[in-house]
């Protein structure tokens, strides 16, 4: 009930988030987002995940930069998201449903990043060996990766591909598949589309 108050009190302050919404061209994406961190497409969802998680701000305002850099910067003004060392995003394609799980120390930086990415903390996706002239993987759909996984260079990660925790990961893993330690074991048996979020 006291949150309820709250929520509705603060709405004035969401004003900048729904208009950065609204003028999005991939609301799709957001939406996608808001129902993977547990909550509807309403706009009254969208002000809770702003009030109550910085993560959320975070991948919000970076799907905002891409399309205006002037929209990110006045919603920043109103809402502080978690910080660069929290969860910090790269890529020039983000599919919808990306979600992070306790964002502490993870870097995501790939080609591309398919729907439903869910990535724990202490994750590193980066740089390293170019292949086919790319030097940072590109990631199918339905991907989980555990904490502290390592995933570098110009590597394809198939769809619905589980990356275990503590993985290193420089060769392709193809669809369907989990891949585990270091060095790498690629396990293939069912998918995890169906699957619910796993902690
Ligand atoms: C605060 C928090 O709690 S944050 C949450 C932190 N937790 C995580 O990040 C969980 C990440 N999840 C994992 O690492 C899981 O083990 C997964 C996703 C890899 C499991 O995938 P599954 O398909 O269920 O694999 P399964 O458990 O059957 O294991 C298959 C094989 O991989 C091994 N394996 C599983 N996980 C790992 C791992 N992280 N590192 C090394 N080997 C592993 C298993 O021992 C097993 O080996 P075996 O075939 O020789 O017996």
């Amino acid at each position: 009930m006291m949150e309820k108050v709250f929520l509705i009190l603060t709405i004035w302050r969401s004003i900048p988030v729904f208009i950065a919404f609204h003028s999005l061209r991939n609301k799709q994406a957001v939406m996608e987002d808001m129902r993977r961190w547990g909550e509807n497409e309403t706009l009254w969802s969208l002000h809770k995940l702003f009030v109550r998680s910085k993560l959320f701000r975070r991948i919000f305002l970076t799907r905002v930069s891409f399309e205006s850099r002037k929209l990110q910067k006045i919603v920043r003004l109103f809402y502080k998201p978690a910080e660069d060392f929290s969860v910090d995003v790269i890529s020039k394609k983000i599919g919808g449903g990306f979600l992070v799980c306790h964002g502490n120390s993870t870097i995501v930086y790939a080609q591309s990043i398919g729907k439903n990415f869910l990535v724990h903390q202490n994750v590193t996706v980066g740089r390293g060996k170019k292949i086919d002239g790319n030097n940072v993987p590109d990631i199918g759909d339905n991907v989980f990766i555990g904490t502290g996984a390592i995933v570098i260079g110009g590597i394809h990660i198939g769809n619905n591909v589980k990356i275990g925790a503590g993985a290193l990961v420089n060769k392709d893993v193809p669809d369907n598949c989990t891949v585990v330690g270091n060095p790498m074991r690629i396990i293939c048996k069912k998918g995890m589309e169906d699957e619910g979020i796993v902690n």
